[in-house]
């Protein structure tokens, strides 16, 4: 079954020739992109959809949420719009309410929200355990967020629980709790803050991961200039997510991380991508990570919406796209890039197409996933002229239309 997308103003494809085509078509079957191209040469298709002169872009690709959770945190939210600041105290909050949830709540839970994300245009998602914090729950955690995202990672490093020695906690992050999230998990992470844990602990837990076959990634310098970025190129993380208080070091640290990778080819050896999370450094009133500096320093940069109850508590890949734009001073293809090819690369699924098993999201070209986003708007430059504006009209996840 194929079907053929026409009459598409701007076809924004975020390959690695940055290609963005006018008055365009793309074929979709199966589950993979077919053909792209003009208009005028698109082949014939079993079915048609008239584009009707709007822009095609790629899903969005949200490379960092924590979608398994209970509860919400009003009160916190409140307080801080009223001066007080973040801390990572608030988990214990969410832990809470998560582990008195039963699975089937926290399971309907989390699908809710993996829909509204799709509803609005994300196409691929990864979310986190982290508000289980024992054996148990994090396990149990890590099982449902198997069955509702594309990529899981194990954060059982979120918080420090209250009466915890945060050694022994440590030890069990790193052993009996690593040991029975694993099958559930690629991916872990860790919250290497002042008040979560520190340069010692977060090594051991990153270590102990990476030696049990997981990626690693890091959330890092969100509330000051910490060991996180430095800790997270030193051990070829993935990526490292926040990055809100950078040093001139930290910069070219991530820099040089992607001194062995070809951007044109899209090949060679990774670097860390820096994880840019505007919606979350608007709703903790915290400086907007310096993407344009990243960016212009030569480090890969990804948006993600970091949805979670206490700092960012949104889905929308849209409203971090136009923050990232009319705040951050990414022009809108670089933004759409981040939260899309950027994503993708951050969670090592920029590659793949018909003979590896695996399919590219967060581009469009042949042998792709067909992960596209329609956009009730004729560019894409439309998100940021219009924020705040419902312009997701149609979606195709895996060639499946599921808005
Ligand atoms: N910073 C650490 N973790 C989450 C927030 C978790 C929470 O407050 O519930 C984040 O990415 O912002
Ligand atoms: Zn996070």
């Amino acid at each position: 079954m194929s079907t053929l997308i026409t009459n598409i103003a701007e076809l924004m494809t975020q390959d690695l020739e940055h290609r963005v085509l006018k008055n365009a078509a793309v074929v979709v079957e199966g589950e993979r992109i077919a053909w792209l191209g003009s208009a005028a040469d698109a082949p014939a298709a079993d079915d048609a959809v008239d584009a009707g002169g709007r822009a095609v872009l790629p899903g969005w690709v949200d490379s960092h949420t924590h979608l398994v959770f209970a509860g919400d945190r009003t009160a916190e939210f409140e307080a801080r719009m009223a001066g007080e600041s973040y801390s990572a105290g608030g988990i214990a909050v969410t832990m809470n309410a998560t582990r008195r949830a039963s699975d089937f709540d926290l399971t309907r839970l989390a699908m809710a929200r993996v829909s509204e994300a799709v509803s609005q245009g994300t196409t691929y998602l990864e979310t986190k355990t982290g508000y289980g914090l024992d054996v148990e729950h994090e396990a149990r955690s890590a099982r449902i967020a198997s069955t509702v995202a594309d990529e899981v990672t194990y954060l059982g490093a979120h918080l420090v629980p209250a009466g915890a020695d945060a050694e022994a906690y440590t030890d069990l992050v790193c052993g009996p709790m690593l040991d029975a999230v694993r099958p559930y998990v690629r991916w872990a992470d860790v919250f290497c803050e002042e008040g979560a844990f520190t340069a010692e602990q977060s090594r051991r837990v990153l270590e102990a991961c990476r030696a049990a076959g997981l990626g690693i990634r890091v959330h890092g310098n969100q509330l000051g200039e910490g060991p996180g970025v430095q800790l997270a190129v030193e051990l070829g993380a993935a990526s490292v997510d926040h990055v809100n208080y950078l040093s001139a070091r930290d910069v070219a640290a991530l820099a040089e991380s992607w001194s062995g990778w070809n951007a044109d080819s899209g090949t060679g050896v990774r670097g860390t991508v820096a994880t840019c999370l505007p919606a979350c450094d608007l709703s903790t009133r915290q400086p907007l990570a310096p993407g344009r500096e990243l960016l212009d320093a030569g480090v890969q940069v990804a948006l993600a919406s970091n949805c979670n109850p206490g700092t960012s508590y949104t889905s929308s890949m849209a409203f971090n796209v136009a923050t990232a734009v009319l705040q951050m001073r990414l022009s809108v293809h670089e933004a759409v890039r981040a939260a899309t090819y950027g994503g993708a690369l951050a969670l090592h699924r920029e590659v793949g197409h018909d003979a590896d098993g695996v399919r590219a999201v967060g581009s469009l070209a042949v042998g792709h996933r067909a992960d596209l986003h329609m956009l009730n708007a004729p560019s894409a430059t439309h998100l940021a002229y219009r924020p705040g504006m419902p312009l997701t009209y149609a979606v195709w996840r895996a060639g499946v239309r599921a808005r």
